[in-house]
């Protein structure tokens, strides 16, 4: 790996973990029995993996003692158990350069500009970083970021303008519910969802709230395919409408100002495979001693790595993480002799998770 000189303005951790998925989450808890600050870094606006984007309300059955909870309610019991670490997240951020420095520590830089120091690095990207489908029409790439968007930061900055939302799972919904919901000084001109077929993976509430703000007519409900966009007559740069081809085949032009398209996440591998680590179909090989990658003080954990017999099963990764986290002892505090402790019985491991429990009947 090439040497570059440390930033100036990044934080400076113990701990930088790669994803914030379940087995990513679950490693902050190793680190911190071990007494090392984390921080998380995820490309999703919200922890928990693909528990949380692709199936947070199915229930899971093979999380050792737990005998059913839906990948929501693991993202959020995770969260509670990391709760005494104090990890510290950067959400809506894709890794794209991790680089050994000349002090031998690691800087990893974000595509947003967030940047950070870490003696370890774990590497807990799962299939890759999720980014949003793409709208997959004509000429879209002249309205992305603008008119064309695929996340929400500012809702009230459609305030009169005329709003189209595309898709028919959650994300869709909520938003066009929410949108079409809005007081009247932030409210748009007007929210019309498109979906191409009149059935919804939404939540069932999400459904009858956009039938009932339909029967209102505070949103409308256009079912058919997204087949051309169209820029205004002055400034071909701005978004001036769509054609919508409906299942009767017939093609009608719907005027707009902004159109957000949630047609799902798919994960990309990315910049992942371009940091000169040993790389198996699509993973980063790692022994089973210690989970690290070709590069020490480089780990990987959870559904990015592979060796042989690897299983890509939650359980398998909170093990992963495990053996990671005393791997990395040498890397984090070089030197220091760490032992292995129960938590049941240590009252060092109690005072780092805030508990007192009874010890006199051990
Ligand atoms: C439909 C379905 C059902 C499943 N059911 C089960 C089950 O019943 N039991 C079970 O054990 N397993 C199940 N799995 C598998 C389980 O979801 C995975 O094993 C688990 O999510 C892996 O966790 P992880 O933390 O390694 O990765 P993930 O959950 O994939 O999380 C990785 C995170 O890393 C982020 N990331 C990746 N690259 C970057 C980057 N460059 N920068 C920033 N962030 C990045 C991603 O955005 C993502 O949030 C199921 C999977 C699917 C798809």
């Amino acid at each position: 790996m090439p040497m570059t000189e440390p930033a100036a303005d990044c934080f400076e951790t113990d701990a930088i973990i790669i994803g914030a998925g379940p087995v990513g989450l679950f490693q902050v808890f190793e680190l911190g029995l071990l007494q090392a600050r984390a921080h998380v870094i995820d490309a999703l606006p919200q922890v928990g993996g693909q528990p949380v984007e692709l199936y947070p309300d199915k229930p899971i059955y093979d999380i050792p003692a737990v005998p059913v909870c839906t990948g929501r309610e693991l993202a959020e019991a995770l969260m509670k158990q990391i709760a005494p670490f104090k990890p510290v997240f950067h959400l809506g951020q894709q890794v794209s350069r991790l680089q050994r420095q000349a002090d031998g520590r690691f800087l990893v830089e974000t595509t947003q500009g967030v940047r950070g120091l870490a003696r370890a690095v774990f590497i807990a990207a799962g299939v890759g970083a999720f980014q949003p489908r793409p709208l997959k029409v004509p000429g879209v790439e002249a309205f992305e970021g603008r008119h064309v968007l695929y996340r929400v930061q500012k809702p009230e900055a459609f305030a009169g303008q005329q709003v189209a939302v595309a898709g028919g799972g959650d994300s869709a919904l909520d938003w066009a519910n929410h949108l079409a919901g809005l007081p009247p000084q932030t409210a748009p001109a007007g929210v019309i969802l498109i979906h191409r077929r009149d059935a919804f993976s939404a939540a069932p509430a999400s459904v009858s709230r956009m039938r009932a703000l339909c029967e209102q007519g505070r949103m409308q409900l256009a079912i058919g395919q997204i087949t051309g966009l169209e820029g205004s007559a002055g400034d071909a740069s701005r978004l001036a409408a769509l054609k919508l081809t409906g299942v009767d085949g017939v093609t009608r032009r719907l005027p707009l100002d902004a159109l957000l398209v949630f047609h799902g996440m798919s994960p990309r591998l990315g910049p992942i495979a371009d940091w000169g680590l040993a790389i198996e179909r699509k993973q980063l090989a790692v022994d089973t001693e210690k989970f690290s990658t070709s590069e020490p003080g480089i780990f990987a954990v959870g559904d990015i790595n592979t060796y042989p017999g690897k299983k890509k099963l939650i359980l398998s990764g909170f093990h992963e993480a495990t053996l990671a986290a005393y791997g990395a002892l040498p890397f984090l505090f070089p030197g220091k002799d760490v032992f292995f402790q129960y938590t049941t019985t240590s009252p060092n491991l109690h005072r780092a998770l805030g508990v007192s429990p009874d010890l006199s009947d051990l």
